[in-house]
């Protein structure tokens, strides 16, 4: 008998890579947070002795989800200012408030509450843009998830940095901090082409050719945006930044809503990858990113939430569903074939994994890899009956039946009990911030008299 630290018995296991769609009866054998065996479930029973066993006979058994972009702390704002567009809703609400609330204090207590959300829906890793990524990391390190850091960039003055030269320097001292850490990944993040200039993204290119850094930012999200630019420029803000070096395999454009056939091309052509936030997107009326055709293009797609202030939850397997379904009109004709259950759940992690550059340590089940995993329950009336594990959780499963997380082999949510964050202080805290708050949510508009 070959000791590990865990052995995890599921009645199904779908891997996301490898030659098998669905293992039936398979097991998982962990050592050192990464899994050293994907094997049938009889056979494992005799050949690995584990200090615990965890069955799991009702369950699908995934890799854990990749949140592949998010602004963990704007949990603090979930739904402060709702059913407005992009522009309005940061410059008059959002970004107001963070000029007057953000601190470090803000940051580590929105960033629990989002690891929290996030650990009881399954996701294991998530990227992030957002302020004080210092404490972010702490964390993060702390609550024992794994996340791409931002050193994030904005020509604006904030509370953590004055200008450019100081957004870069602090970044870079986070990166230096926390580098070679295990599950934290330092990664650049300028805000979105409207509010960084040129010199910064310049400095960001040579830095990251360098350092082989990833860069994360949004990008085309609204019509706007676009022409916006071109009025003023007369570039479109992909244009510029194939200008100014930043597209390379090493660059992440956030929700890419407004593309022509030519820019999809580019994109594959220059190994860009996109992250899709499709629950935002439609939220804020930006528009729908034109997933099919960019993956049939060839381009890796990754998908995230955006922040609980947009969106308005951190729940992947929604925000699979919704790619999925907004996925089959948002190309050229209506597909109802275009963005499967299976490209959802791919995007949702191999995807995210391909992006953050971690593809060889996590986004799927396979020996050598981290023990980041998730497992729901199939068995109530919601995904009766049960023909096929992929579409029960994609099209029909919810959050709710997420049962146990690991991140890097440590059990994070044990039968749907956080383990390293605690639930009841967080609600006091959440609490707490929605009364210091609450003079600043957005009042809904008065009914219509139709209605
Ligand atoms: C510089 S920290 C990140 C910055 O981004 C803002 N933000 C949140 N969601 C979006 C979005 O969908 N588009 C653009 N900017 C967004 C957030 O409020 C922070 O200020
Ligand atoms: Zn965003």
């Amino acid at each position: 008998m070959t000791p590990i630290d865990t052995l995890i018995l599921a009645r199904r296991v779908v891997p996301v890579a490898g030659p098998t769609r669905v293992l039936e009866d398979h097991a998982v054998a962990v050592r050192h947070g990464h899994i050293e065996a994907v094997l049938p479930a009889a056979e494992a029973r005799e050949r690995f002795e584990a200090v615990e066993v965890v069955e799991l006979d009702d369950h699908v058994l995934l890799p854990g989800f990749i949140n592949a972009h998010t602004h963990a702390a704007m949990n603090l704002m979930r739904g402060i200012a709702n059913d407005m567009p992009l522009m309005p809703w940061l410059t008059e609400h959002i970004w107001p408030i963070e000029s007057a609330f953000m601190s470090p204090g803000f940051v580590a207590e929105g960033t629990d509450l989002a690891m929290a959300e996030m650990l009881r829906s399954g996701t294991t890793c998530f990227n992030d843009m957002y302020f004080f990524p210092d404490v972010v990391a702490e964390r993060v390190d702390a609550a024992g998830m794994r996340a791409a850091v931002g050193m994030i960039v904005i020509d604006f003055p904030t509370v953590w940095a004055a200008n450019a030269a100081e957004y870069l320097d602090k970044g870079l001292a986070v990166r230096d901090a926390w580098r070679g850490h295990e599950r934290i990944t330092p990664v650049f993040a300028p805000h979105a082409p409207y509010t960084v200039s040129d010199e910064p993204l310049e400095k960001i290119r040579t830095y990251a050719d360098e350092m082989d850094l990833r860069v994360h930012m949004h990008v085309h999200e609204t019509a706007f945006e676009v022409n916006d630019a071109l009025e003023k420029t007369g570039e479109r803000p992909l244009a510029r930044l194939d200008r100014l070096g930043l597209l390379t395999p090493n660059f992440l454009a956030v929700h890419m809503t407004q593309l022509t056939d030519d820019e999809i091309d580019h994109c594959a052509r220059t190994g860009v990858h996109v992250l899709h936030s499709p629950e935002s997107n439609l939220k804020l009326a930006s528009g729908l990113c034109p997933v099919q055709r960019l993956i049939d293009a060839g381009v890796n797609v990754a998908l995230g939430t955006d922040g609980a202030a947009s969106n308005n939850d951190l729940d992947m397997i929604g925000e699979m569903r919704t790619a999925a379904f907004s996925g089959k009109l948002a190309g050229a004709q209506p597909d109802a074939a275009a963005v499967s259950a299976d490209t959802a759940l791919e995007m949702a992690t191999l995807g995210g994994a391909r992006a953050l550059g971690l593809d060889e340590i996590t986004g799927s089940i396979e020996p050598g890899k981290a023990a980041d995993l998730c497992a729901v329950d199939l068995s109530a009336i919601e995904t009766a009956p049960m023909f096929d594990p992929v579409a029960a959780v994609v099209y029909n499963a919810s959050r709710e039946r997420v049962t146990d997380t690991w991140v890097a082999g440590r059990r994070l949510l044990a039968d749907r009990r956080l383990t390293t964050l605690d639930e009841a202080q967080l609600l006091d805290t959440a609490a707490r911030w929605r009364d210091t708050l609450a003079g600043h949510a957005r009042q809904p508009a008065a009914r219509r008299s139709s209605e």
